[in-house]
Protein backbone atom coordinates (compact mmCIF):
# COMPACT_ATOMS: atom_id res chain seq x y z
CA UNK A 1 0.00 0.00 0.00
CA UNK A 2 2.33 2.73 -1.05
CA UNK A 3 -0.26 5.18 -0.20
CA UNK A 4 0.28 4.82 3.62
CA UNK A 5 3.03 5.03 6.26
CA UNK A 6 4.35 1.61 7.13
CA UNK A 7 5.61 2.85 10.66
CA UNK A 8 2.34 3.50 12.92
CA UNK A 9 2.38 -0.31 14.70
CA UNK A 10 1.38 0.86 18.53
CA UNK A 11 3.52 0.29 20.99
CA UNK A 12 2.79 -2.98 22.73
CA UNK A 13 2.03 -2.40 26.43
CA UNK A 14 2.00 -4.89 29.26
CA UNK A 15 -0.89 -7.37 28.38
CA UNK A 16 -2.26 -4.45 25.97
CA UNK A 17 -5.14 -3.57 28.49
CA UNK A 18 -4.88 0.32 28.99
CA UNK A 19 -6.31 -0.63 32.75
CA UNK A 20 -5.18 -3.84 33.92
CA UNK A 21 -8.61 -5.56 34.94
CA UNK A 22 -7.88 -6.44 38.83
CA UNK A 23 -6.44 -2.36 39.68
CA UNK A 24 -10.46 -1.43 39.02
CA UNK A 25 -12.46 -3.94 40.02
CA UNK A 26 -15.34 -1.94 41.63
CA UNK A 27 -15.26 0.26 39.01
CA UNK A 28 -19.36 -0.02 38.09
CA UNK A 29 -20.05 0.86 41.89
CA UNK A 30 -17.94 4.14 41.51
CA UNK A 31 -20.29 6.59 40.20
CA UNK A 32 -17.26 7.71 37.99
CA UNK A 33 -17.37 4.76 35.48
CA UNK A 34 -19.24 6.58 33.24
CA UNK A 35 -16.86 9.73 32.56
CA UNK A 36 -19.02 13.08 33.55
CA UNK A 37 -18.28 16.59 33.22
CA UNK A 38 -15.38 16.68 35.46
CA UNK A 39 -13.77 13.25 35.51
CA UNK A 40 -10.77 11.95 34.23
CA UNK A 41 -10.51 11.64 30.17
CA UNK A 42 -9.71 8.18 28.99
CA UNK A 43 -6.41 7.04 28.23
CA UNK A 44 -5.30 8.60 24.40
CA UNK A 45 -5.90 6.14 21.58
CA UNK A 46 -2.84 7.56 19.84
CA UNK A 47 -0.81 4.88 18.20
CA UNK A 48 2.85 5.45 19.48
CA UNK A 49 5.16 4.18 17.11
CA UNK A 50 6.62 0.41 17.79
CA UNK A 51 10.30 0.32 17.78
CA UNK A 52 10.86 -3.36 17.67
CA UNK A 53 8.98 -6.14 17.02
CA UNK A 54 7.74 -8.44 19.56
CA UNK A 55 9.71 -12.00 19.75
CA UNK A 56 7.77 -14.68 18.74
CA UNK A 57 7.85 -18.39 18.82
CA UNK A 58 5.74 -21.43 17.38
CA UNK A 59 5.29 -24.10 19.85
CA UNK A 60 3.29 -26.40 18.42
CA UNK A 61 1.34 -26.90 15.13
CA UNK A 62 -1.67 -29.83 14.17
CA UNK A 63 -3.59 -30.62 10.99
CA UNK A 64 -7.18 -29.50 11.79
CA UNK A 65 -10.14 -31.00 9.68
CA UNK A 66 -12.78 -29.13 9.23
CA UNK A 67 -16.27 -29.09 9.24
CA UNK A 68 -16.58 -27.68 5.82
CA UNK A 69 -14.24 -30.11 4.41
CA UNK A 70 -11.07 -28.34 4.01
CA UNK A 71 -7.96 -28.55 6.31
CA UNK A 72 -5.87 -26.16 7.90
CA UNK A 73 -2.64 -25.86 10.36
CA UNK A 74 -3.36 -24.61 13.57
CA UNK A 75 -0.40 -22.58 15.02
CA UNK A 76 -0.07 -21.98 18.44
CA UNK A 77 2.29 -19.12 19.61
CA UNK A 78 3.87 -17.87 22.53
CA UNK A 79 5.72 -14.35 22.63
CA UNK A 80 7.76 -11.74 25.08
CA UNK A 81 4.99 -9.48 25.39
CA UNK A 82 2.31 -11.26 27.16
CA UNK A 83 1.53 -14.62 28.36
CA UNK A 84 -1.62 -15.50 25.81
CA UNK A 85 -1.83 -18.24 23.24
CA UNK A 86 -2.10 -16.20 20.52
CA UNK A 87 -3.19 -18.74 17.06
CA UNK A 88 -1.88 -18.97 12.97
CA UNK A 89 -4.41 -20.59 11.08
CA UNK A 90 -2.85 -21.24 8.21
CA UNK A 91 -4.22 -22.58 4.90
CA UNK A 92 -1.84 -24.76 2.57
CA UNK A 93 1.30 -26.55 3.01
CA UNK A 94 3.90 -24.54 1.60
CA UNK A 95 3.66 -21.70 4.33
CA UNK A 96 5.26 -22.90 7.75
CA UNK A 97 6.47 -21.48 10.78
CA UNK A 98 10.64 -21.09 10.81
CA UNK A 99 10.79 -21.16 14.66
CA UNK A 100 9.35 -24.33 14.93
CA UNK A 101 11.30 -25.82 12.17
CA UNK A 102 14.05 -25.02 14.09
CA UNK A 103 16.07 -27.19 15.31
CA UNK A 104 15.79 -28.19 19.10
CA UNK A 105 19.22 -29.50 20.95
CA UNK A 106 18.68 -32.91 21.99
CA UNK A 107 15.24 -33.23 20.69
CA UNK A 108 13.70 -36.76 19.42
CA UNK A 109 12.59 -37.57 16.22
CA UNK A 110 9.32 -37.93 17.80
CA UNK A 111 9.41 -35.08 20.03
CA UNK A 112 9.63 -33.44 16.80
CA UNK A 113 6.35 -34.99 15.47
CA UNK A 114 4.38 -34.19 18.46
CA UNK A 115 5.20 -30.73 18.25
CA UNK A 116 4.11 -30.81 14.64
CA UNK A 117 7.96 -29.97 13.06
CA UNK A 118 7.25 -32.24 10.13
CA UNK A 119 6.56 -32.73 6.62
CA UNK A 120 4.67 -33.95 4.90
CA UNK A 121 0.99 -35.71 7.04
CA UNK A 122 2.14 -37.51 10.39
CA UNK A 123 0.56 -41.26 9.70
CA UNK A 124 0.77 -44.44 12.27
CA UNK A 125 3.90 -46.05 12.29
CA UNK A 126 6.23 -42.98 10.87
CA UNK A 127 9.42 -42.71 12.51
CA UNK A 128 10.70 -39.47 11.01
CA UNK A 129 9.60 -36.15 10.67
CA UNK A 130 11.72 -35.49 7.50
CA UNK A 131 10.56 -36.69 4.15
CA UNK A 132 14.28 -37.22 2.88
CA UNK A 133 15.12 -39.43 6.30
CA UNK A 134 12.02 -41.59 5.49
CA UNK A 135 13.03 -42.19 1.86
CA UNK A 136 16.48 -43.22 2.96
CA UNK A 137 14.87 -45.06 5.86
CA UNK A 138 12.61 -47.09 4.03
CA UNK A 139 13.79 -47.13 0.24
CA UNK A 140 10.53 -44.94 -0.67
CA UNK A 141 8.30 -42.25 0.45
CA UNK A 142 4.92 -43.53 1.56
CA UNK A 143 1.82 -42.30 -0.60
CA UNK A 144 -0.27 -41.03 2.38
CA UNK A 145 2.64 -38.26 3.62
CA UNK A 146 3.66 -37.28 -0.27
CA UNK A 147 1.25 -34.17 -1.02
CA UNK A 148 1.13 -32.87 2.82
CA UNK A 149 -0.86 -29.61 1.76
CA UNK A 150 -3.75 -28.68 3.09
CA UNK A 151 -6.16 -30.92 0.71
CA UNK A 152 -8.30 -28.20 -0.62
CA UNK A 153 -11.58 -29.29 -2.85
CA UNK A 154 -12.63 -27.04 -5.92
CA UNK A 155 -16.42 -28.32 -5.71
CA UNK A 156 -17.31 -26.25 -2.63
CA UNK A 157 -16.04 -23.27 -3.42
CA UNK A 158 -16.78 -22.78 -7.25
CA UNK A 159 -19.93 -20.41 -6.06
CA UNK A 160 -17.24 -18.13 -5.06
CA UNK A 161 -15.73 -17.17 -8.67
CA UNK A 162 -17.13 -13.83 -8.18
CA UNK A 163 -15.47 -12.67 -4.94
CA UNK A 164 -12.18 -10.89 -5.16
CA UNK A 165 -12.48 -11.29 -9.08
CA UNK A 166 -10.95 -7.20 -8.82
CA UNK A 167 -7.87 -8.82 -6.86
CA UNK A 168 -5.03 -8.39 -9.22
CA UNK A 169 -2.55 -9.68 -7.01
CA UNK A 170 -3.97 -13.54 -6.88
CA UNK A 171 -0.44 -15.30 -6.24
CA UNK A 172 0.13 -13.32 -2.86
CA UNK A 173 -0.87 -15.42 0.02
CA UNK A 174 -3.81 -13.76 1.77
CA UNK A 175 -3.97 -12.83 4.97
CA UNK A 176 -6.63 -11.50 7.62
CA UNK A 177 -5.71 -10.18 11.27
CA UNK A 178 -8.82 -11.53 13.40
CA UNK A 179 -9.46 -10.06 16.74
CA UNK A 180 -11.08 -12.34 19.57
CA UNK A 181 -14.62 -12.05 19.51
CA UNK A 182 -16.58 -14.68 21.77
CA UNK A 183 -19.79 -13.38 21.54
CA UNK A 184 -19.39 -13.09 17.81
CA UNK A 185 -17.41 -16.31 17.38
CA UNK A 186 -18.87 -18.71 19.42
CA UNK A 187 -22.30 -17.64 21.52
CA UNK A 188 -24.42 -16.10 18.13
CA UNK A 189 -24.62 -12.73 18.87
CA UNK A 190 -25.59 -10.61 15.88
CA UNK A 191 -23.97 -7.32 17.25
CA UNK A 192 -21.30 -7.34 15.47
CA UNK A 193 -20.21 -9.31 12.23
CA UNK A 194 -16.74 -10.85 13.72
CA UNK A 195 -18.46 -14.32 13.25
CA UNK A 196 -19.11 -14.46 9.33
CA UNK A 197 -15.77 -12.59 8.56
CA UNK A 198 -13.92 -15.50 9.96
CA UNK A 199 -15.90 -17.80 8.38
CA UNK A 200 -15.43 -15.59 5.37
CA UNK A 201 -11.80 -15.47 5.28
CA UNK A 202 -11.43 -19.48 5.97
CA UNK A 203 -13.89 -19.86 2.84
CA UNK A 204 -11.50 -17.49 0.81
CA UNK A 205 -8.47 -18.98 1.49
CA UNK A 206 -9.29 -22.40 1.30
CA UNK A 207 -10.12 -21.97 -2.26
CA UNK A 208 -7.41 -23.10 -4.69
CA UNK A 209 -8.53 -20.00 -7.61
CA UNK A 210 -9.17 -17.21 -4.65
CA UNK A 211 -5.67 -18.26 -2.86
CA UNK A 212 -3.43 -20.32 -4.71
CA UNK A 213 -0.56 -19.81 -2.55
CA UNK A 214 -2.80 -20.48 1.01
CA UNK A 215 -3.15 -18.05 3.53
CA UNK A 216 -3.03 -17.07 7.40
CA UNK A 217 -5.52 -15.82 9.83
CA UNK A 218 -3.74 -14.24 12.58
CA UNK A 219 -6.24 -14.88 15.46
CA UNK A 220 -5.02 -12.36 18.40
CA UNK A 221 -6.40 -12.97 21.72
CA UNK A 222 -7.72 -9.51 22.03
CA UNK A 223 -11.13 -9.50 23.04
CA UNK A 224 -13.28 -6.53 22.94
CA UNK A 225 -10.86 -4.92 20.97
CA UNK A 226 -8.17 -5.04 23.63
CA UNK A 227 -10.48 -4.18 27.17
CA UNK A 228 -11.61 -8.12 27.85
CA UNK A 229 -15.08 -9.95 27.52
CA UNK A 230 -16.05 -8.09 30.76
CA UNK A 231 -15.79 -4.73 29.64
CA UNK A 232 -16.98 -5.17 26.36
CA UNK A 233 -20.62 -6.92 27.53
CA UNK A 234 -20.28 -3.45 30.30
CA UNK A 235 -20.17 -1.51 27.01
CA UNK A 236 -23.23 -3.71 24.65
CA UNK A 237 -25.03 -2.79 28.45
CA UNK A 238 -24.26 0.89 27.75
CA UNK A 239 -24.84 0.66 23.84
CA UNK A 240 -28.21 -0.76 24.84
CA UNK A 241 -28.42 2.52 26.73
CA UNK A 242 -28.44 4.68 23.37
CA UNK A 243 -24.51 4.86 23.25
CA UNK A 244 -22.52 3.46 20.33
CA UNK A 245 -19.74 1.17 20.31
CA UNK A 246 -17.17 3.95 20.05
CA UNK A 247 -18.77 6.08 23.01
CA UNK A 248 -19.36 2.88 25.19
CA UNK A 249 -15.63 2.28 25.31
CA UNK A 250 -14.62 5.93 26.27
CA UNK A 251 -17.63 6.08 28.84
CA UNK A 252 -15.45 2.96 30.40
CA UNK A 253 -12.38 5.19 30.18
CA UNK A 254 -10.79 2.81 27.75
CA UNK A 255 -9.68 3.91 23.84
CA UNK A 256 -12.04 3.43 21.84
CA UNK A 257 -9.65 1.00 19.85
CA UNK A 258 -7.60 -0.93 22.37
CA UNK A 259 -5.75 -3.11 20.04
CA UNK A 260 -2.02 -3.26 18.59
CA UNK A 261 -0.97 -5.82 15.34
CA UNK A 262 2.86 -6.05 16.39
CA UNK A 263 2.72 -9.74 17.12
CA UNK A 264 0.87 -9.65 14.01
CA UNK A 265 3.75 -8.88 12.29
CA UNK A 266 6.21 -11.21 14.04
CA UNK A 267 3.97 -14.02 13.39
CA UNK A 268 3.57 -13.07 9.51
CA UNK A 269 7.76 -13.12 9.47
CA UNK A 270 8.32 -16.37 11.25
CA UNK A 271 5.73 -17.69 8.38
CA UNK A 272 7.63 -16.53 5.94
CA UNK A 273 5.14 -13.78 4.48
CA UNK A 274 7.46 -10.96 6.01
CA UNK A 275 9.76 -8.73 3.26
CA UNK A 276 8.82 -7.07 -0.47
CA UNK A 277 7.32 -10.40 -2.01
CA UNK A 278 3.95 -9.03 -0.19
CA UNK A 279 0.82 -9.83 1.34
CA UNK A 280 -2.74 -9.25 0.43
CA UNK A 281 -4.55 -7.93 3.52
CA UNK A 282 -8.34 -8.77 4.18
CA UNK A 283 -9.59 -5.97 5.95
CA UNK A 284 -11.52 -2.87 5.81
CA UNK A 285 -9.93 -1.09 9.05
CA UNK A 286 -6.91 1.20 8.31
CA UNK A 287 -5.27 1.02 11.07
CA UNK A 288 -4.75 -2.38 10.69
CA UNK A 289 -2.98 -1.98 6.86
CA UNK A 290 -0.60 0.60 8.41
CA UNK A 291 0.38 -1.16 11.61
CA UNK A 292 0.59 -4.82 9.98
CA UNK A 293 3.83 -3.54 8.35
CA UNK A 294 5.72 -2.71 11.49
CA UNK A 295 8.37 -0.33 12.35
CA UNK A 296 10.96 -1.53 9.67
CA UNK A 297 8.30 -2.28 7.05
CA UNK A 298 8.71 -5.86 8.01
CA UNK A 299 5.69 -7.01 6.20
CA UNK A 300 4.38 -5.15 2.59
CA UNK A 301 0.81 -4.95 2.37
CA UNK A 302 0.67 -5.44 -1.78
CA UNK A 303 -3.42 -4.89 -1.96
CA UNK A 304 -6.06 -4.68 0.77
CA UNK A 305 -9.42 -6.40 -0.02
CA UNK A 306 -12.51 -5.94 1.47
CA UNK A 307 -14.26 -7.66 4.02
CA UNK A 308 -18.12 -6.39 2.50
CA UNK A 309 -20.59 -7.51 4.93
CA UNK A 310 -22.65 -11.24 3.46
CA UNK A 311 -26.20 -9.35 4.28
CA UNK A 312 -25.12 -6.08 1.51
CA UNK A 313 -23.38 -8.36 -0.97
CA UNK A 314 -26.57 -10.66 -1.28
CA UNK A 315 -29.14 -7.98 -0.86
CA UNK A 316 -30.38 -9.34 3.09
CA UNK A 317 -30.36 -13.16 1.65
CA UNK A 318 -27.47 -14.16 3.42
CA UNK A 319 -25.26 -12.65 6.18
CA UNK A 320 -26.23 -10.99 9.67
CA UNK A 321 -29.51 -9.21 10.08
CA UNK A 322 -30.12 -7.16 13.26
CA UNK A 323 -30.67 -3.43 14.15
CA UNK A 324 -27.33 -3.93 16.10
CA UNK A 325 -24.98 -4.97 13.31
CA UNK A 326 -26.48 -1.79 11.29
CA UNK A 327 -25.94 0.13 13.49
CA UNK A 328 -22.40 -1.74 14.91
CA UNK A 329 -21.26 -1.43 10.65
CA UNK A 330 -22.51 2.30 10.15
CA UNK A 331 -20.63 3.62 13.45
CA UNK A 332 -17.07 1.75 12.41
CA UNK A 333 -17.38 3.74 8.81
CA UNK A 334 -18.29 6.99 10.26
CA UNK A 335 -16.11 6.81 13.81
CA UNK A 336 -13.56 4.37 12.83
CA UNK A 337 -12.96 5.21 9.19
CA UNK A 338 -13.70 1.56 8.36
CA UNK A 339 -12.97 1.44 4.33
CA UNK A 340 -16.63 -0.11 3.49
CA UNK A 341 -19.45 1.48 1.69
CA UNK A 342 -22.96 0.31 1.79
CA UNK A 343 -24.00 -1.86 -1.56
N1 LIG B 1 -15.34 -2.91 22.90
C1 LIG B 1 -16.09 -3.49 21.95
N2 LIG B 1 -15.52 -4.42 21.16
C2 LIG B 1 -16.28 -4.98 20.20
C3 LIG B 1 -17.62 -4.64 20.00
N3 LIG B 1 -18.11 -5.39 18.98
C4 LIG B 1 -17.08 -6.16 18.55
N4 LIG B 1 -15.98 -5.92 19.28
C5 LIG B 1 -14.62 -6.44 19.14
O1 LIG B 1 -14.07 -5.86 17.99
C6 LIG B 1 -13.06 -6.70 17.46
C7 LIG B 1 -13.30 -6.79 15.96
O2 LIG B 1 -13.13 -5.50 15.44
P1 LIG B 1 -13.93 -4.85 14.27
O3 LIG B 1 -13.90 -3.36 14.48
O4 LIG B 1 -15.28 -5.48 14.11
O5 LIG B 1 -13.16 -5.15 12.98
P2 LIG B 1 -11.67 -4.85 12.70
O6 LIG B 1 -10.95 -6.08 13.12
O7 LIG B 1 -11.20 -3.58 13.31
O8 LIG B 1 -11.65 -4.57 11.16
P3 LIG B 1 -11.84 -5.54 9.96
O9 LIG B 1 -10.47 -6.12 9.69
O10 LIG B 1 -12.30 -4.71 8.83
O11 LIG B 1 -12.83 -6.57 10.37
C8 LIG B 1 -13.14 -8.01 18.23
O12 LIG B 1 -12.13 -8.01 19.23
C9 LIG B 1 -14.52 -7.92 18.91
O13 LIG B 1 -14.57 -8.62 20.15
C10 LIG B 1 -18.18 -3.65 20.85
O14 LIG B 1 -19.34 -3.25 20.73
N5 LIG B 1 -17.38 -3.11 21.81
Amino acid sequence: MPDLPAHSSPAFPPLHSPRPEHEHPHRLEEDAYILGEDATPPPSNDAELLEELPVVECEVRARIPTTTGHEMWLHVYRNNVDTKEHLAIVFGAQIRSRSLDREREGETELERMTRGAYVGRLYPGRTHSRVEAIKRAEGAMPKAQSGGSASVSSASVSDVGEDMEGSSNTELPLVRIHSECYTGETVWSARCDCGEQLDEAARLMSSPHISPSGGVIIYLRQEGRGIGLGEKLKAYNLQDLGNDTYEANIMLRHPADARSYGLATSMLVDLGLGGEAGIRLLTNNPDKVRAVEGPGREVVVKERVAMVPLAWKTGGKAGIKSEEVEKYLSTKIEKFKHMLTQQ
